[in-house]
């Protein structure tokens, strides 16, 4: 096995008496995708808020490579190249869905103010590969032929296709997925599986996930944690997880 690229322990997130994450241990091995599974307010977007620095955990080790990062701000963290998606779709809804994929992108351009109202030669070059690094990434996702519809009209799964394709902007090591596939019909979350095995497979990204549906959790994932009120409950793969008495009994049991 390679060096984990996340490893987690004692993480603890307390909001006043609410004990919301109860000492969780994590190990993520890079290019991998880890689900994080639980019963309904078991802990699991706490746990996603804490290693993304949108919450300060109470207590706890966060290493990125190594690094400690439990202390870093959301945005110091994002450039370290962990980002996600949240339970409901956050796009620009009234841009196109270039536009959202262009938007995404301005902290990679290589431009200045002048430069971007001279049209210096740099700003154009600049300019075009992002251009082309958003339609590279429409064509991933399959979103071409409504590259210039607003983000709002497109139909839900498309929605959620695009905010993938919004997160691959930064060019992230680790993509972590809220509930992806809540709202999806079988045939986009069939979509929505392929994608994550690219993103995977082909693209090197670690992606971690939170989700409900164990048809797509069991199918996809290289490795599961189980917590159940705050509290790990178990961990391993999919085979072992599913045949773990007390999961059955907790979780999916309850299925
Ligand atoms: N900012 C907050 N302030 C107070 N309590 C919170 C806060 N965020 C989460 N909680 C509580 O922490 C517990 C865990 O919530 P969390 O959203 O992490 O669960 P979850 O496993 O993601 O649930 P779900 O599957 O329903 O999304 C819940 O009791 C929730 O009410």
């Amino acid at each position: 096995m390679s060096r984990p690229i996340l490893e987690v322990s004692g993480l603890t997130m307390r909001f006043g008496g609410l004990l919301a994450v109860n000492n969780v241990a994590l190990s993520v091995q890079p290019k991998q995708v880890v689900s994080i599974i639980g019963p309904n307010g078991a802990g699991k977007t706490t746990v996603f808020n804490c290693l993304t620095g949108f919450y300060q955990p109470t207590s706890g080790v966060i290493l990125l490579d190594d690094e400690p990062v439990h202390q870093l701000a959301g945005h110091e963290i994002a450039r370290k190249g962990v980002v996600r998606t949240f339970q409901n779709v956050r796009l620009f809804k009234e841009m196109t869905a270039v536009e959202n994929l262009l938007v995404a992108q301005h902290r990679h351009l290589n431009t200045s103010f002048l430069g971007g109202l001279l049209k210096t030669p740099s700003f154009r070059r600049s300019e075009k590969a992002a251009m082309e690094y958003a339609a590279h990434w429409l064509e991933e996702v399959d979103l071409v032929d409504v590259a210039n519809r607003p983000a709002g009209t497109l139909a839900y799964g498309q929605q959620r296709r695009l905010e993938i394709a919004r997160c691959m902007m930064t060019r992230p090591r680790i993509l972590m997925l809220d509930e992806p596939a809540a709202g999806l019909n079988p045939k986009e979350t069939e979509d929505l599986k392929a994608l994550i095995a690219l993103l995977r497979d082909e693209h090197d990204v670690t992606v971690m996930l939170i989700e409900h549906d164990m048809k797509l959790v069991m199918s996809i994932s290289d490795y599961i944690y189980v917590i159940n009120q705050g509290t790990p409950l178990a961990d391993g793969t999919p085979d072992e997880v599913r045949q773990n008495p007390a999961v059955i009994k907790a979780y999916l049991g309850e299925e």
